[in-house]
């Protein structure tokens, strides 16, 4: 991933990203480009109108596909060709999977809508795919992008300090994280796991495997149906065990 273009009618929304955290370290460096496209800026009339009435009445308006479709195709006109991707709740649900393949392209374009939606005229002839944060309506596709590009840029080589954490991330592999501590070693009477002060780190690591999948075991019964125990998970817990008799 190198690029981002973000479709929306808030750019300044999602620019203010650029500042943040390593996903934004990520966007100031260069790593990945961020660029925003305002459909407002490709009206005609002197309102600048980017949404009307719906058809058939109802509440609410609906983005007009005019507008959107002409900035669409000057995204398109750029750079290398890549996916339209909207942001909407009857999309594809995005999870761990879902991250890694949009992690894997050279470019994203997210089509963020807002008031009841965009014309279907635009979505059946400019947008290639739906993707969705979860089963719930968002006022915008914003907060949903920011997600996305959230998600994507930490899974980028290079993106967060030690690349390893990514990998042992939540749901790599279908686990939960395991817990984190850090000083003070005895804090409100409660007193970090010995096991990570002993510093052997291949009892640490064990030791992380085994909570991963004890919380996954809890928490998550349908990621363990998904993603059996390994037989490096069954070793860890198994020594664990018997060094704890021990
Ligand atoms: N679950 C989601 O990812 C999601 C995305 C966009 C949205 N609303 C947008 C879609 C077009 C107008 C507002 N609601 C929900």
């Amino acid at each position: 991933m190198r690029r981002i273009d973000v479709i929306t009618l808030f750019p300044e929304w999602v620019e203010s990203l650029k500042g943040l955290g390593v996903t934004g370290r990520a966007m100031a460096q260069g790593t990945i480009s961020l660029h925003c496209w305002n459909p407002r800026d490709f009206t005609e009339d002197v309102h600048r109108s980017v949404d009307d009435r719906p058809y058939g009445g109802g509440p609410g308006m609906v983005m007009r596909p005019e507008p959107l479709a002409r900035c669409i195709e000057a995204v398109l006109a750029e750079d290398i060709a890549a996916p339209v991707s909207f942001l909407g709740p009857q999309g594809r649900v995005l999870d761990h999977d879902g991250v890694s393949e949009l992690a894997g392209r050279a470019r994203l374009i997210l089509l963020c809508g807002r008031y009841e939606g965009v014309d279907e005229r635009v979505l059946q002839t400019l947008v290639d795919e739906e993707w969705s944060i979860g089963d719930y309506v968002l006022s915008g596709g914003e907060p949903a992008a920011a997600v996305v590009m959230d998600a994507v840029i930490r899974q980028q080589p290079g993106v967060l300090g030690h690349e390893e954490s990514a990998l042992r991330d939540s749901f790599v592999g279908g686990r939960l994280d395991c817990p984190h501590y850090t000083r003070p070693a005895s804090w409100r009477s409660r007193d970090v796991p010995e096991v990570l002060l002993s510093g052997d780190h291949a009892r640490i690591e064990r030791w992380r495997l085994a909570e991963a999948l004890h919380r996954t075991r809890q928490q998550r019964p349908d990621l363990l149906a998904r993603y059996p125990v390994s037989e490096v998970e069954r070793a860890a817990a198994k020594k664990l065990g018997s060094e704890k008799g021990a």
